[in-house]
């Protein structure tokens, strides 16, 4: 994969539609439109363009875009050809462009690769972009766009901003130490800042669990014994019919997935089979799934028979100690009053739709609180919680040196920023120097 390609792609949605994009990117870029248009058409206005092929027929009428390096997407020269989207028009134009030497469609993600190369956008703006594709509920969107759009940027290019000082500092001390004009007090105030970058490195990994439940969803599993009313209540809360429900104990053995989206929050919920003794081997199997489904829950429905003694339910699960657990009481609408103290049982009924409404309200509990937009300055990526905790013991560590043990702290601190570095994928080591002489008149 050569940089002087020039790759294209449909970069519109599924065919047919009304318009469909085609995006050009690279140094053939401009030849290819004087071919196909018979003109560069002015920087980044829209013209309406007869498109044609190498042998001069027309293929189609649409709006044809220039954008001139590097205020492009990609820094590259690109281009975007507004086609109808016919599956033969866009066909045809892909055919047409492929003939020309140097041109080749395009892999996944090589118009972003190529805008990373050229220094237009960090690795975690390009996540975001990835995730704003991807998103598919508003919290989605919403933790996307403050990553595409440089928030969480930032704050990572102001901590290595500061740690790279931090450094540069404390070998200024170790190289000049002779040198009046170095101050020898510094150590202070730069343990200082460490602290509080500490503080705010702690605060923003708080956000790390909110950041994956937004991007991955809430996984709630619904578990409890045989015929309590698992699949009915996946059933009322999916709104259609996707598990089937009989009066024959035993029914459920797959586990069954519904995502609900609620109040903007991805939830995916699982029905599975319910647990008991068996010898049937098809159960047994339903049944190890479910206990599977149960180990990857963020939140746990448990319905719980009337005929379950619930103070021994409840004993065995706080043995386990694994996800949070709301306990139900099913088929309320079978009660006829006269049944035990509910306690910390939510009623409900998959009939009558009864405590329906409070058993939204228990799982919304669950959901991350996120008021303003800042909030969603948080971690998105597993990738970026380990590389934030790399670099918060690596400041630790440095602070725990002694100030005898210089070219230790030096290190910490270099291994600290390289971490935070390698999120947005721009490590930069090599301007320690210029923060020296910037700060301290060296050789005066
Ligand atoms: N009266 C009443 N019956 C219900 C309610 N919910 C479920 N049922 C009935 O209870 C029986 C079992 O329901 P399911 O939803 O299949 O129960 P399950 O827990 O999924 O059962 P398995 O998959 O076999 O473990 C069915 O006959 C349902 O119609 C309810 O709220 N009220
Ligand atoms: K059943
Ligand atoms: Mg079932």
């Amino acid at each position: 994969m050569g940089v002087n390609d020039t790759i294209f792609a449909l970069s519109s949605g599924g065919l047919p539609s009304g318009v469909a994009v085609i995006r050009i990117s690279g140094p053939g870029c401009a030849d290819a439109l004087v071919a196909m248009v018979g003109k560069i058409p002015p920087p980044r206005h829209a013209s309406l363009c007869s498109i044609r092929n190498r042998n001069g027929d027309v293929l189609d009428q649409g709006l044809v875009l220039f954008f001139p390096n590097p205020a492009s997407f990609t820094g590259e020269d690109s281009a975007e050809l507004h086609l109808h989207g016919g599956r033969a028009t866009v066909r045809a134009t892909l055919d047409a462009l492929a003939a020309f030497p140097g041109l080749r469609p395009a892999e996944a993600g090589e118009f972003s690769r190529r805008a990373f190369h050229n220094g237009k956008l960090d690795l975690v703006k390009i996540e975001g972009l990835a995730d704003i594709v991807a998103a598919q509920t508003e919290m989605q969107r919403r933790l996307a766009l403050e990553h595409a759009a440089g928030g969480v940027s930032r704050l990572y290019d102001d901590w290595t901003r500061r740690l790279t000082h931090a450094r540069a500092m404390i070998e200024a001390e170790l190289d000049f130490a002779d040198e009046d004009d170095v101050p020898g007090a510094i150590a202070q105030t730069i343990r200082e800042d460490l602290r509080a970058i500490c503080a705010e490195l702690r605060r923003h990994l708080q956000g790390a669990r909110a950041g994956e439940i937004i991007r991955d969803g809430l996984t709630v599993v619904i578990t409890g014994p045989p015929n309590v009313g698992k699949s009915s209540l996946i059933n009322y809360l999916a709104g259609r019919d996707i598990a089937i429900v009989t009066d024959i104990p035993g029914t459920t053995r797959d586990v069954i997935a519904v995502d609900l989206d609620l109040d903007g929050f991805a939830v995916r919920v699982l029905d599975t089979a319910g647990i008991r003794e068996t010898a049937e081997v098809v159960e047994q199997e339903g049944i190890r799934r479910a206990r599977s489904a149960l180990a990857s829950a963020d939140l746990i429905l448990r319905l719980v028979d009337r005929s379950e003694d619930f103070a021994a339910v409840s004993a065995a699960d706080c043995a386990d100690r694994g996800a949070p657990i709301i306990y139900i009481a099913p088929k309320s609408d079978l009660d006829d009053g006269s049944g035990a103290s509910l306690g910390e049982l939510m009623p409900i009924s998959t009939r009558t739709g009864d405590g329906m409404d409070a058993l939204l309200d228990r799982i919304r509990q669950h959901l991350p609180r996120l008021t303003d937009a800042a909030a969603f300055a948080i971690p998105s990526r597993e990738r970026h919680n380990a590389a934030l905790r790399t670099a918060l013991h690596a400041i630790e560590d440095a602070l725990a040196f002694d100030s005898e043990s210089l070219e230790l702290q030096a290190e910490s601190l270099r291994l600290a920023a390289n971490a935070v570095g390698r999120i947005t994928g721009r490590v930069d080591v090599e301007n320690l120097l210029d923060v020296i002489f910037s700060e301290f008149c060296i050789g005066k």
